[in-house]
Order: C-alpha cells, then structure tokens, then sequence
C-alpha cells in the first residue's frame, strides 16, 4: 500500500522526529536522498552541470544540500535563488563550501544544464508559481536538462493535486517520508513524473490510516474472491446486470463481459438487450424483467446503455443487496434515496456524471478531483468511484482513506470501457467486497487490463479490456 499524508500532518509528524534527532538531520537525510537519485539520472556526476532554482523557504534548503553533495562529487552546481535575502543559510553556505556557486546569469546557466533541481516550494507553497518564478521555470522546461522536483513539483498544491495557475513539470520528483495526495492525483499527478519516495524515518509519526492510499499487487490479490471447496456458482455470488436498451444494446454486452470477469458465479442479465447478450455470452442468464422478478442476486448493477428509466433505476435502489449505479443509472439519482437504503450503494459517474450531480461544472470537478469525490460520497451516504485520469474511490465515512487508482492508462478513454468497469465491480460486490474494495480492485485490474490490451501503444476497444482482465487478475495473484 501507498500512503499519502496531508501537509499539516507531515509539518507535525517531522515536528516530533526533529525534537529527537540532532538540528538538520531531517534535511541531511532528505538530501542525501535526493542527491542519490540525481546522480542515478545523470549516470556520470563529474562534470555534470546542475542548477538549483532555490525558493525562500526549506524545500530550497534541501535543494542546495543536495547540491552541495554533487558538487563533491565533481559536479558544476549553479544556485538561482528566486529570494535572493531568504535563501536558506545553512543549505547556501554547505553549496559554496563545497565548491558551488550562485549563478551570476540564471539564464544561461539553465540553457546548459543537464539537471535542474526545483526547490521553489514543497509542502509551503500556495497557489501556481509567483511572476519572478514563471521564466525561469519556462526556461528550464525548453531547455534539454532532466527536471527533478524536490518533494513536489512546485506551483501544484499538496493536499489536492489542483493546479492553480503556472507549475513546474518534472521529469522525476523525490519526495520525503510520505507520498502528498497531489503526487498522485490529477492534474498535479502529471506534473510530478516518475515518483521516488525517500524515507527520513517519518513513518512512526504518521497516522494510519491515512487520508490517501494506493492499492498494490499485493493488496489487490488480498482482496481477490477465490472460491472454496464448499462453493456453488450462487454461493460465489450472482450479480444482476440491468443494462442496455433498444438503442444502446453493446453497453449490456460490455457490462456483462466485465461481470463474467469479477468472480461472481452466475451473470444474471435483465433488459432489453437480451438477444445481444445471449449471443455473445451463452453463460448469461437473461431476463426480461422487471428486476424484481429475475430471481435472486447478491448485487446489481444498474444503469449503462439504459437510457432514461426513472422506475427501474428506483426498483433496482429499493432492493436490499449492494448495488452500483452508473450512467444513465446516476441520472434520476435522489441523494435522500440512497442515503435510506439498507445495503451498500457505489456510484460510479465520470466528470461529467459527477459535475452533474453536483451542479458544478465538468471543469470544476477535473480541476478538483478529491473534493468532489468526497463532496459526492457524503452528499449520498455512498461510496463513489470517480472516473477519469485519476480514478477515486471515496467511502461516505470520510475517516476512511480515499482509494487512487495508481493503475489508469489513457488508452481506457474508449466508448464502453466504463461499462465493462461496471460490471466487473458490481462481480466482486456479488462476491462479497465490501463497496470501497469492490470499487478500488475493479478500477485496478480494469487500468491493468488496460495497459496489457494496449501493450506498447496500440489502440484497444472495450472488448479486448474485458477480455485482458483474466490476464490481469492472474498477474495479480502472481506477480513475475
Ligand atoms: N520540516 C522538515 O523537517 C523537513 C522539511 N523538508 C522540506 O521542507 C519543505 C517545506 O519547507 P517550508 O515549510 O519552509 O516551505 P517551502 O515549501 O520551502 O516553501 C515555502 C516558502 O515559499 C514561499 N512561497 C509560497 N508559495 C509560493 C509560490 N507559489 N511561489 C513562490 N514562493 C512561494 C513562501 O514564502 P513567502 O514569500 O510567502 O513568505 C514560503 O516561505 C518540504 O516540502 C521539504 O522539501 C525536508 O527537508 C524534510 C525535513
Ligand atoms: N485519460 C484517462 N486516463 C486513464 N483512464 C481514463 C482516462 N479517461 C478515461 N479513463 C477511464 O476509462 C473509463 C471510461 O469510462 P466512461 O467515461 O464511463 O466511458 P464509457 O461511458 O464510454 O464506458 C473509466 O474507467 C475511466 O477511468
Ligand atoms: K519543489
């Protein structure tokens, strides 16, 4: 599992490992580390030339630490302080002793650098870069040097991956002690790059659970339903598929292609679509309906390709299993009716879905991703997957951590692939995980899939995500 931490509870948490450490080890771990990880980029350091663009407060402290071990190590390392009076003094006086320098033309030394360092701003800056900072950051970017953020990339907000105004993209960040939500949701996610995490020891002073974590092979696998020796096709669970329509029929399709992915025993299709199905899939049971007379399901799954059917989307919410809404199903949705309900309830809107639901805009809710999950999941008392570049997976209870999907591939924006996610949550929901699980795997193995069918850049249809999945799975459970 991945954590992220909040930057008021990183402050805290180094507040206490400091008072028992000696003054600046924190920093000198933080640097060494960073200072490893440029040297891994560069390959060679002798020689190398590195710029610090080195902000007022302590991420540029860490900047000119680390510089000052490459400049040991027979580096050309230039600073560019952005508050020429607020450098950090220890950090500046470790460069110089080292044999570093403060640039006399930042602009020149940037168009020759091999590695900047961007120690504008960690966990202390607010809102995008400052005027002063914006062409320097400009110029490092058009220049060929590898950009490497230090702790994030600045100009990005830590605790909600939002980007107000201008920022810095890095190639690769180093960050310390704990992931920051920011680094791994969009859009701050695509400013970060490769992200390595650097230990300074912070782990017994934060919380857990965090506010933010990231699900693994290992967790994933953990998770995964396997039958038993005792187990039927209606003891792993059946899950009704309610889906489709005259003119929508391949969402049904793609819906229960997903859900004979999931692990549930038995597909139960009921709408309109019957005949498509059938002929895809002859291990579907299909029904015509209503709902309630299609016999027994532990979960369902209500609404992509349905088109606009108010009264089913409200049978399928008065029955008393888990059930998932998505697409049209979101639509007609009443928050008080899914806060009364019995049984778990996961929504699963993309933007658009959601900025629908909350009467924002679809930019707002792309701008602000956490937000609005968690404005989502608590408005309806449901756990909310929300789709997209960053999926999210939000419980109503906001003690417990929003799942990000570290998993996602661009190549799933295809028609249909959100109707194949469907179906393979509301599977695992049938087959007994809980509504936050069901949601954080499905969106696992559906991105897994996704970037197996597309292998090395090859356009995919939903199809071939659907049928990815069993290869996902299995790496999943046995990874290598
Ligand atoms: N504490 C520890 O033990 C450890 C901390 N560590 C490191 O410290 C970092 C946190 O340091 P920090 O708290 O000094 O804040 P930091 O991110 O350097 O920047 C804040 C300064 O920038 C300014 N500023 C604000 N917004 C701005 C903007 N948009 N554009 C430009 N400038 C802006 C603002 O100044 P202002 O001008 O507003 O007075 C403020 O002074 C953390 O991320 C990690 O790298 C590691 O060494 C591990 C041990
Ligand atoms: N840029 C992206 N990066 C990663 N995943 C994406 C991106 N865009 C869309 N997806 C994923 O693709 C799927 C699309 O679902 P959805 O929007 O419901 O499409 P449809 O309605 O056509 O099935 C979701 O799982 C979503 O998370
Ligand atoms: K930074």
């Amino acid at each position: 599992m991945r954590s992220a931490h909040h930057a008021e509870t990183v402050r805290h948490a180094e507040a206490e490992l400091m008072a028992r450490l000696p003054e600046g080890t924190l920093m000198r771990r933080a640097a060494a580390g960073l200072a490893a990880v440029c040297a891994d980029l560069l390959g060679r350091v002798y020689g190398a030339r590195v710029v610090l663009l080195v902000g007022s407060g302590d991420n540029g402290g860490d900047a000119l630490y680390a510089g000052a071990l490459l400049a040991r190590r027979g580096a050309g390392v230039s600073a560019v302080p952005l508050a020429p009076g607020r450098t950090h003094a220890g950090g500046l006086a470790a460069l110089t002793g080292a044999g570093g320098r403060v640039a006399d033309d930042p602009f020149a030394v940037l168009a020759t650098a091999d590695l900047v360092l961007d120690g504008i701003t960690g966990i202390g800056g607010r809102g995008g870069l400052r005027p002063d900072a914006v062409p320097l950051a400009r110029a490092a970017r058009g220049s060929d040097a590898v950009i490497v953020a230090v702790d994030l990339p600045s100009g990005t907000e830590a605790d909600s991956g939002e980007v107000r105004g201008e920022a810095l993209r890095a190639d690769a960040t180093v960050t310390f002690g704990t992931y920051k939500p920011g680094l791994l949701i969009d859009p701050a996610h695509t400013y970060a790059g490769t992200v390595r995490l650097v230990d300074i020891g912070l782990g017994p002073y934060l919380p857990d659970p965090p506010p933010l974590e990231a699900l693994q092979h290992q967790d994933v696998a953990r998770l995964l339903p396997e039958p038993s020796g005792e187990s039927d096709k209606y003891r792993r669970g059946v899950v009704g598929i309610v889906a489709g329509s005259a003119r929508y029929p391949g969402a049904a399709v793609l819906a229960v292609a997903g859900a004979l992915r999931g692990g549930a025993g038995a597909v139960r299709y009921v709408g309109h679509a019957a005949d498509a199905v059938i002929a895809r899939f002859p291990e579907a049971l299909v029904h015509s309906g209503p709902p309630a007379r299609a016999g027994q399901v532990q979960a369902w799954v209500v609404g992509p390709g349905l088109g606009d059917d108010p009264d089913v989307v409200r049978e399928v919410l008065e029955s008393r299993v888990p059930v998932l809404v998505d697409a049209d199903g979101l639509r007609p949705l009443d928050p008080a009716t899914v806060r009364d309900r019995g049984a778990a309830t996961l929504l699963t809107p993309h933007a658009g879905e959601a900025a629908a639901l909350l009467g924002v805009s679809r930019g707002r809710v792309e701008a602000a991703r956490l937000a609005s999950v968690r404005e989502l999941a608590a408005r309806f008392g449901a756990t909310v997957l929300l789709k997209g570049s960053t999926t999210l997976v939000a419980s109503p209870d906001g003690s417990v951590p929003v799942r990000v999907n570290p998993m996602g591939t661009p190549w799933l924006a295809t028609a249909g692939s959100g109707d194949v996610l469907s179906g393979l949550a509301g599977s695992l929901l049938a087959a007994g995980l809980g509504a936050a699980d069901a949601g954080a795997v499905a969106a696992y193995l559906h991105g897994l899939a996704g970037r197996d069918a597309a292998g090395r850049g090859v356009p995919v249809t939903s199809f071939e995500v659907a049928d990815a999945v069993g290869g996902a799975w299995g790496r999943v459970r046995s990874p290598g």
